[in-house]
């Protein structure tokens, strides 16, 4: 713990990795990511998913209709800017790609191989067979976004990621040299030191849980299945080597929650949905773990100037202020339809909270 820092001003947060989903769901996962972000790039593993710039524009007016319907602050809801993403399948055209780059609000391209999470029914099967696509992004500087995990059903999970980098980034890093790329939500060293061993083009985001738990955290003394999203949490050391790059200043390692809503009775089910729930209460969580071993000075480049900086935005103007006075995190939001949400470390204690 840092006893002298009382309170701490951040250029405010963007979130590089959300899930927003869709329809009632956006009337309780808006409000959240707008009170906490500026900018988020919202995933488009939507049902049906975001396939092209079309699909893109009329999911990002039906997030601003949500923004203007909540009582979000008025600062607030100007600040808040979702960037779009879209969904790669075996059918992206370079037509697509051109479409995206076009439209002002397409950010990135996201490939969820086929089957390695949520809705991820429609991902790739043959990348070989993207190669066009992949040199199309490349012309117009579109960043790909990767679930990297390999899905053969023969390959142990906790292994996945770590066969992704072998197997498939190896490839694309060399076939596709100026091709931005953000490996999504890291989950092992071998994903840090391999994003640290390429050139600035390549990049990651890393999650809260990621950071503060491991499988250890998941499956001892009871399963918890508000700690289960992929990639799966790995062993502690993994967590350690996670923990130091992103409090170490390195650009390359920036915010990206991975904030996944399932309702609570879909996670609390004999066949469980992956994904965590963070977004409510991110920086707080964030700063917990910088603050944990002495690194709150390293909190803002990983929050709020690093991942603007890799996607050529502007970094922010806007400010928030965290206060070293403890909050806790609610058991639960009401969802839609009756149900709830349980966020990730729900009803625990955070020594930091947002002042005002
Ligand atoms: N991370 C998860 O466990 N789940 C995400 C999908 C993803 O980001 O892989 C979701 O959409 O629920
Ligand atoms: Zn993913
Ligand atoms: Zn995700």
């Amino acid at each position: 713990m840092t006893d002298s820092i009382k309170e701490l001003t951040l250029l405010q947060p963007d979130d590089w990795h959300i899930h927003l989903r869709d329809g009632k769901a956006l009337a309780t996962t808006v409000p959240h990511a707008a009170t906490s972000f500026d900018r988020v790039i919202c995933m488009p593993n939507l049902v049906p998913p975001v396939k092209n710039a079309d699909d893109a524009r009329a999911y990002r007016e039906r997030i601003m209709q949500y923004l203007q319907a909540s009582d979000v602050r008025a600062a607030r809801k100007s600040a808040f800017d979702p960037r779009m993403t879209l969904y790669m399948t075996d059918h992206t055209s370079v037509h697509d790609i051109e479409m995206a780059a076009k439209s002002g609000i397409v950010q990135a391209v996201k490939l969820y191989p086929a089957g390695a999470t949520t809705n991820s029914a429609d991902g790739v099967t043959d990348i070989d067979g993207l190669a066009k696509v992949f040199a199309a992004m490349e012309k117009y500087n579109l960043p790909l976004l990767l679930h990297g995990e390999v899905t053969h059903d023969h390959v142990d999970i906790f292994d996945r990621e770590k066969r992704f980098l072998d197997e498939v980034l190896v490839q694309i890093v060399r076939n596709f040299p100026t091709l931005k790329i953000v490996l999504e939500h890291i989950t092992t060293s071998d994903a840090a030191d391999f994003v640290l061993a390429q050139g600035k083009q390549v990049a990651a985001t890393i999650t809260p849980q990621h950071l503060m738990l491991n499988r250890n955290h998941l499956l001892l003394g009871g399963i918890k299945p508000h700690f289960y999203c992929l990639p799966i949490l790995k062993r502690a050391t993994h967590q350690q080597a996670l923990l130091a790059v992103a409090t170490s200043g390195s650009s390359k390692f920036f915010l990206g929650t991975d904030s996944a809503p399932h309702a609570t009775d879909k996670k609390e089910a004999a066949c469980g949905c992956a994904g965590c729930y963070s977004s409510a209460t991110a920086l707080p969580l964030y700063a917990t773990v910088f603050d944990s071993i002495g690194k709150l000075d390293n909190l803002e480049g990983f929050t709020s100037r690093f991942g603007a900086e890799f996607y050529g935005l502007p970094v922010t103007t806007n400010t928030v202020t965290l206060i070293n006075t403890p909050m806790q995190v609610p058991t639960d939001y009401p969802y839609f339809d009756g149900s709830t949400l349980t966020p990730l470390m729900a009803g625990e204690t955070l020594p930091w909270s947002i002042k005002g």
